[in-house]
């Protein structure tokens, strides 16, 4: 795992955008995507590229089941109003979280039918303070595709900051599964702040083990990480270098 340390979000937020520039500029064409506060500025600086995503298509990590995408805080609200108004794709996909309600089977066999005549070129990760990636929550199996998660109440409770009351923060989601994000060619992980110190220790040095989902990336060949110095805090010297 290739570890990039940056003084600031935006200046790691930068980083990460020059890595899907110069990847796309090399071909890529399957764009994974994902939500969360940590993609923001990475966002904000591709509305503000010269990057043309026109002949692009984007595939997200997962969506709220029951949350229709004129719900601000739907995935598909955030990705409208961080990305795609103002440089949308050939074709972006994100679960339906609408025909999960009542089918979530069936919403994530359309998912997985969709990575898999899409294989993903290079995706984009968040971290979760528990070591979550997208939804994948500590004891999904590391061979996981597309499915429904019942939220932790760890999560639920950091998601809560985004909704007027703890009760509105959906219980579930649609999510990729952990082999789905293996599947990626190249992955770029992003994690900022001090509160995620610890879960990038156990990513980086800890176990590969299906209690932190993101410790199987260090069995990926062609991962950046990128931190700030706060959530590099926990890492050893050697681990940085
Ligand atoms: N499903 C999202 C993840 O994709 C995200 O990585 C994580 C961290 O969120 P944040 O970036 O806001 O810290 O939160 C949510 O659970």
């Amino acid at each position: 795992m290739k570890i990039i340390v940056t003084d600031s979000k935006e200046n790691g937020s930068t980083e990460g955008f020059k890595l899907f520039e110069k990847s796309i500029n090399n071909g890529a064409k399957v764009i994974g995507l994902a939500t969360g506060s940590t993609p923001v500025d990475l966002y904000q600086e591709w509305t503000e590229s010269n990057l043309d995503n026109s002949d692009l298509i984007s595939i997200n990590l997962d969506e709220y089941v029951g949350l229709t995408s004129d719900n601000d805080q739907s995935y598909h609200y955030f990705m409208q109003k961080n990305l795609f108004a103002k440089k949308p794709f050939k074709k972006s996909y994100i679960p339906d979280g609408i025909k999960a309600i009542n089918d979530p089977q069936g919403a994530s066999d359309d998912y997985n039918q969709i990575i898999a005549e899409n294989p993903i070129d290079i995706q984009l990760l968040g971290l979760g303070q528990n070591g979550h990636i997208a939804f994948n929550e500590p004891g999904t199996p590391f061979d996981s595709v597309t499915h429904e998660v019942k939220l932790t109440e760890n999560t639920i409770q950091a998601n809560s900051r985004f909704f007027s009351k703890i009760e509105d923060v959906p219980k579930s989601a649609i999510c990729m599964g952990i082999a789905n994000i293996m599947a990626a060619k190249e992955i770029v992980i992003m994690a900022f702040g001090e509160n995620k110190a610890d879960a990038v220790k156990k990513m980086v040095e800890g176990p590969v083990t299906e209690d932190v989902p993101a410790s199987i990336l260090q069995k990926h060949d062609n991962v950046t990480l990128i931190v700030d110095n706060a959530a590099a805090s926990k890492l050893s010297a050697s681990a940085k270098n």
